[in-house]
């Protein structure tokens, strides 16, 4: 555990890929003045570095798979020691499996609250398709959207019951998570207000 970060909010932000978890944290920074670690923003600097472990990161990433978890986990927590004096922390596409989240809770901090945006798997193409029109993310191109979702729905899925089970997950319904992102971050004022 990092003594630094005792008594900090950490919230981990769960969802599908284009399920709006990086439109909802850049509102939530605003509102609320979280420290936002996105651990996909942090594998793409390190693949722009051009350093030979990014090149490694990009073929994973290109294939939609996931990154080994020590490679993710040493980023974030290095990164979140070098903002001790933030209110608190939004960790944003992060753990993508059970065991990503146990071994952050068991080297860093306990997460307070897991905040789950619950889109269609279809909805989530077309956002994809459409941010990739414009995004130059390498991983924005059908076939690899195809294989990050199913990434999601065998290794994240279950991230979403553990923390259930804890009663630490703090859902945003599909029927919410597929409207305007206005529409979802009123709801999430919900969590963050109780804070
Ligand atoms: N209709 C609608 N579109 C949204 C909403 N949130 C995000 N989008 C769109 O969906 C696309 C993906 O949103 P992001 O916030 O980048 O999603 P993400 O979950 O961070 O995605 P990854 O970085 O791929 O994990 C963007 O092009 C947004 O404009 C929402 O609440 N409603
Ligand atoms: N904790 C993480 C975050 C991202 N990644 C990798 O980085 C890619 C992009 O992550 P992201 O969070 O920006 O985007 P999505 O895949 O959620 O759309 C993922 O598809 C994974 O290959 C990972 O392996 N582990
Ligand atoms: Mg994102």
């Amino acid at each position: 555990m990092a003594a630094e970060l005792a008594g900090k909010k950490i919230i981990f932000i769960v969802g599908g890929p284009g399920s709006g978890k990086g439109t909802q944290c850049e509102r939530i920074v605003a509102k609320y003045g979280y420290c936002h670690l996105s651990s996909g923003d942090l594998l793409r600097a390190e693949v722009a570095s051009g350093s030979e472990r990014g090149q490694e990161l990009q073929e994973i990433m290109k294939r939609g798979e996931l990154v080994p978890l020590e490679t993710v986990l040493a980023m974030i927590r290095d990164k979140m020691l070098a903002n001790t004096d933030a209110k608190g922390f939004l960790i944003d596409g992060y753990p993508r499996e059970v065991d990503q989240g146990k071994q952050f809770e068991s080297s860093i901090a306990s997460a307070t609250s897991v905040l789950y945006l619950d889109v269609a798997t279809e909805t989530m193409v077309q956002r994809l398709i459409k941010r990739g029109q414009t995004s130059g993310r390498a991983d924005d191109n059908e076939e690899t959207i195809r294989a990050r979702l199913n990434t999601f729905e065998k290794a994240t899925a279950p991230v979403v019951d553990f923390y259930k089970q804890q009663g630490k997950l703090f859902e945003i319904e599909r029927s919410v998570a597929e409207s305007s992102p206005d529409d979802v971050f009123a709801k999430v004022c919900l969590l963050f207000d109780k804070l």
